[in-house]
């Protein structure tokens, strides 16, 4: 299988001399198409650093960073945001919803800005919301919200959906629901999902695991048959 996501060398280091902090520190590794990877690693370690970098949300201080065939050190701030916009689907730990708009609306406003976007109502159906379209955030318990704001991530047909520990404000039954959604949307679509997460117990479920721990790589292990997220148990 080819490569997806290709990282070689990378540094990323936050402010300038005796203040500097380096949250990744020569990073590589590779990512083949079609993958659920879990970036795995203790508070601190650089996951969320290296997962704004694969974004675009943060520019990398040096290094490779290619995915899909675009360099992310060549692109200057305004190539970026494209990147971001067009390429990427994020789901972070508290949904982020915009609170004055409905749940239909809120995924409205991923699609509008990227070229291949699947119909609103349809995304909001893929992960089982089709009841409440017309809700506000606020109306909505925080396992549908994290569904909404995994239906307005996969709306914009991404190339890639990253996750910043998406199951963190959940309960262990809601947060195995959302794994669940993320591996059915790797293998239905053959599409790319990264997850950062401190918990180690839900890394059968991957394809891929990379283990980060002070800004560095520990481990990089593949697992050819993942377990079903209904089988896990932690
Ligand atoms: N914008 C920033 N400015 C300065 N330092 C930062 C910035 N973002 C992260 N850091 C530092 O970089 C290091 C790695 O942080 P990062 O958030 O990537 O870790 P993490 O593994 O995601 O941790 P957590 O699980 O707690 O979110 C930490 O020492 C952090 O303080």
């Amino acid at each position: 299988m080819t490569n997806f996501i290709s990282v070689k060398n990378e540094f990323k280091t936050y402010g300038t001399g005796t203040h500097a902090v380096t949250a990744n520190e020569d990073i590589s590794f590779e990512i083949k198409q079609g993958e659920l990877t879990i970036i795995l690693g203790a508070s601190g370690a650089g996951k969320s650093t290296l997962l704004n970098v694969l974004g675009g949300m943060d520019k990398l201080t040096s290094g490779s960073v290619n995915v899909n065939g675009t360099e992310l050190a060549d692109l200057n701030s305004r190539e970026l945001t494209t990147y971001r916009r067009k390429k990427i689907g994020f789901v972070f730990q508290f949904y982020n919803l915009v609170q004055n708009l409905t749940t239909v609306e809120n995924v409205e406003l991923a699609s509008e800005i990227a070229d291949n976007a699947m119909n609103a109502a349809e995304a909001l159906t893929a992960v089982g919301l089709e009841s409440r379209l017309q809700n506000f955030p606020a109306q909505l318990s925080g396992g549908e919200q994290q569904r909404a704001a995994i239906a307005r991530a996969i709306a914009k047909n991404p190339d890639l959906l990253l996750a910043d520990e998406p199951t963190g404000a959940l309960d262990y039954k809601t947060g195995k629901k959302i794994l669940q959604l993320f591996q059915d949307f790797t293998h239905k679509y053959h599409k790319n999902v990264i997850i950062v997460t401190h918990n180690s117990m839900i890394r059968p479920m991957a394809n891929h695991v990379i283990e980060i721990a002070d800004g560095q790589v520990k481990s990089d292990t593949r697992n050819d048959a993942p377990t079903p997220v209904e089988q896990l148990e932690w």
